[in-house]
């Protein structure tokens, strides 16, 4: 209720100036879907920063490559006869800044316009404020992909009975539905993730390791649920580090340093960010670590260019989780085809490519000369499918046959929208066909909820490795999890400093 008032005060008094409206990818439609994305990495200033201060660079794959995957798959719905048919299924996308509060602020739009008032001058006389999804306002929302964000955001929309399905928020605590009763994912708890990588260390016999773990929902919940894993396990812990929220480079040499001299434990946990991932391969690669340690990593590092470019020596022979998907059939296509001349519908698309491009759309001054901007091209040399475009896609199809089904079912008689479903009841929504509906998606893979809410987990086990004869890196797959863990052993490659990974047993 206090929150509905503020958002009235909002409203009436015209502060949603204040309320940073940021800008949105939209897609007309009948009924309209939010979508929250990282467009933008968390930036250097603190909150209460303009909004270009608090957002940081372009986030290429977990950012700019969602949002595409989200409009890729309303391109489909609205296109496929059998989904929706009387219907067009419109969005309205936002960035989060990878910053919960910020995603806040861009989730109030999507709230903003369910107020129905009559007069905003009526609102503060009001005794309660009719919440409805009113045309114009969003019949559930997508994502976020940080679970400190999803979690502020579910916070809000359950206020309003909006559903939500997140693509990438693994949180175990996001399972709770007495806290998070309209949220939903295609992706499964780290309840799964933490006994995965606890097979793994048990499977290498490492008993005594290190710890490193973000602020933040996904790193303290992770960690957490890894403390439970590991206890079962008897596997000891040397050094436990915490990263804080705005770490500066000391704090990353400072944990790296007390990582070393814990000579024993050569083998460091991650359940990081992407970010300080990053960061701490970083200051690794400050004292030359790089013959120091076996990083076992958490889909927050996965199979992201982002933690290891440039910092490939420091990196060499880490053990990663990743969310175990299958490509979409056609993304490629769709991606590699797009340009800023024609993509007009997304708004961050120009700042994307003058990013990955390191070029300037305006004409004249180009910092790369060798090709005009605009004439650059996306393929294969430089674009691979982001690891969880599969869970995106199947997030918007949820969507829209959950809505399909409730259409069908209250509206028997038209193919359109009808009284009888309007305003849209998202508890309803929620309960009754999101939880319920399953469907084979895109990529030939069955779809579905658990009563939590929650998907299926399978986890794909990546060691990133040298490439034979050339100075390139990349993951290979060396094992998958799926409640049972399966290694192939000669696969996996160490850094040929660290000896092979008997060694590195406990010293006791
Ligand atoms: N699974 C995540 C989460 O927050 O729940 C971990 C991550 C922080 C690095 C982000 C990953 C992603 O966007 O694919 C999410």
């Amino acid at each position: 209720l206090i929150l509905t008032l503020l958002l009235c005060l909002a409203t009436c008094a015209k502060l949603g100036s204040s309320v940073k409206s940021g800008i949105t990818a939209k897609v007309i439609g009948d009924l309209m879907i939010g979508g929250l994305f990282p467009i933008h990495e968390k930036g250097s200033q603190n909150v209460g920063s303009l909004d270009d201060e608090r957002c940081g660079l372009i986030n290429e794959d977990r950012g700019i490559q969602r949002v595409e995957a989200m409009l890729f798959a309303i391109d489909k719905i609205n296109n496929d006869s059998t989904i929706l048919p009387g219907i067009r299924l419109g969005a309205s996308l936002r960035d989060t800044c990878s910053i919960d509060t910020f995603a806040l602020e861009q989730s109030l739009e999507f709230v903003r316009v369910s107020l129905t008032t009559s007069n905003p001058a009526d609102c503060l006389n009001k005794s309660t404020i009719v919440a409805s999804t009113s045309a114009g306002s969003v019949a559930g929302v997508i994502g976020g992909s940080y679970s400190t964000v999803s979690m502020q955001v579910a916070n809000l929309l359950r206020l309003f009975e909006i559903p939500q399905i997140s693509y990438a928020s693994t949180s175990a605590r996001l399972s709770d539905k007495s806290r998070f009763e309209f949220f939903a994912r295609t992706v499964p708890p780290d309840t799964l993730q933490a006994k995965a990588i606890a097979d793994i260390l048990s499977h290498f016999n490492w008993t005594y390791v290190s710890t490193v773990w973000s602020s933040g929902e996904y790193g303290e919940s992770g960690m957490d649920q890894f403390e439970k894993e590991r206890l079962h396990r008897n596997i000891c812990i040397a050094a436990s580090e915490k990263i804080p929220y705005s770490p500066d480079a000391m704090t990353y040499d400072i944990i790296i340093s007390r990582l070393i001299k814990k000579k024993a434990a050569k083998v460091v946990v991650l359940f990081t960010r992407d970010v300080d991932a990053r960061d701490l391969l970083e200051a690794a690669l400050r004292v030359n670590a790089s013959k120091k340690f076996i990083w076992v990593a958490s889909d927050g590092w996965g199979v992201q260019d982002t933690p290891v470019n440039g910092r490939e020596t420091v990196a060499e022979g880490a053990i990663t989780i990743e969310l175990q998907t299958k490509k979409i059939k056609g993304f490629d296509q769709y991606f590699r085809g797009i340009n800023p001349r024609t993509n007009t519908r997304n708004p961050w698309f120009k700042d994307f490519w003058e990013q990955k491009f390191q070029c300037l759309l305006e004409p004249g001054d180009s910092v790369n000369t060798s090709t005009p901007c605009a004439e650059n091209v996306l393929d294969e040399a430089n674009h691979a499918q982001e690891k969880k475009t599969q869970f995106v896609v199947d997030a918007v199809f949820a969507m829209a046959h959950a809505l399909h089904t409730m259409q069908t079912d209250m509206c028997p008689h038209t193919e359109e929208l009808c009284d009888n479903m309007l305003p849209i009841d998202g508890r309803k929504l929620f309960k009754e066909y999101i939880l319920n509906t399953t469907f084979v998606d895109l990529a030939d893979t069955e779809v579905s909820f658990d009563s939590q809410g929650d998907g299926l987990g399978r986890y794909d086990v990546m060691n990133y490795r040298p490439i034979e004869g050339t100075d390139d890196y990349r993951y290979v797959k060396v094992g998958e999890w799926a409640n049972i863990l399966s290694m192939n052993l000669s696969a996996v490659h160490f850094h040929p400093e660290l000896g092979d990974y008997n060694s590195h047993n406990v010293p006791y």
